[in-house]
């Protein structure tokens, strides 16, 4: 199982600092979609550069011309984009046949998926890399979480790895280890807190400990 850290509402210089402080305790780090919105891809690149060691995922989170964007974000040093689960099905088989031509992956964002077991049953088999169910700030805010999606497609996906997003923090961590997704990624949950490392180095203590 790998800890992605989440960086949305940094810049560039902050989202460095902020890296810097957990870099020994994640797998990945996230420039999520609001920096690069603002920022641009360069922000992914800039990171990669500065932090070769880890992964980094590009959160694009695409809708269509998905090939030309995980060309753009390949040429960018990501080795990981995402790509909206709601998106075409053309537009999924686009960015994998582009992502492993540069020899990248691509992750599903399910975000706003309502049947998530359908869809990913569907997406396992276009050969996707990930498949993650997501609960977005804005539903996260009406008190919602993914756990239960989560064991929705944790049961029809064969082949992709599984991930969890939204509003993962220390207290909630042990109920998504024990459900063995391969992936799980916190944003506020690190980024937020007033000792990050620490926070971030129990994470990965837990995580180790599954
Ligand atoms: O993808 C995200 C969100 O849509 C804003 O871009 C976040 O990176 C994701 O939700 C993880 O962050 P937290 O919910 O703060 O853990």
């Amino acid at each position: 199982m790998k800890l992605q850290l989440a960086l949305d509402l940094v810049n560039i210089p902050q989202a460095k600092e902020l890296i810097k402080e957990v870099e020994n305790h994640i797998d990945i780090v996230e420039i999520g979609t609001p920096i690069i919105k603002i920022e641009g891809l360069k922000a992914v690149k800039e990171i990669k550069e500065a932090f070769p060691n880890l992964e980094v995922l590009a959160d694009l989170k695409t809708m269509d011309a998905a090939a030309y964007e995980v060309l753009k974000a390949s040429e960018a040093k990501a080795d990981i984009v995402t790509i909206l689960g709601v998106a075409e099905d053309e537009s999924i088989k686009g960015a994998v046949e582009e992502a492993k031509k540069q020899g990248k992956q691509v992750l599903v964002d399910l975000i706003a998926v309502k049947d998530v077991e359908t869809r990913a049953l569907e997406l396992d088999a276009f050969g996707v890399d990930y498949i993650c169910v997501h609960t977005g700030y804005d539903l996260q805010a009406v008190g919602k979480n993914s756990f239960e999606d989560l064991t929705k497609i944790k049961k029809v996906v064969k082949n992709a790895k599984t991930a969890i997003a939204g509003g993962i923090k220390l207290d909630t961590l042990p109920e998504v280890i024990k459900q063995q997704p391969d992936l799980v990624i916190v944003g506020g949950g690190i980024a937020n807190q007033e000792d990050k490392q620490a926070v971030a180095a129990k994470m990965e203590d837990m995580i180790k400990q599954g």
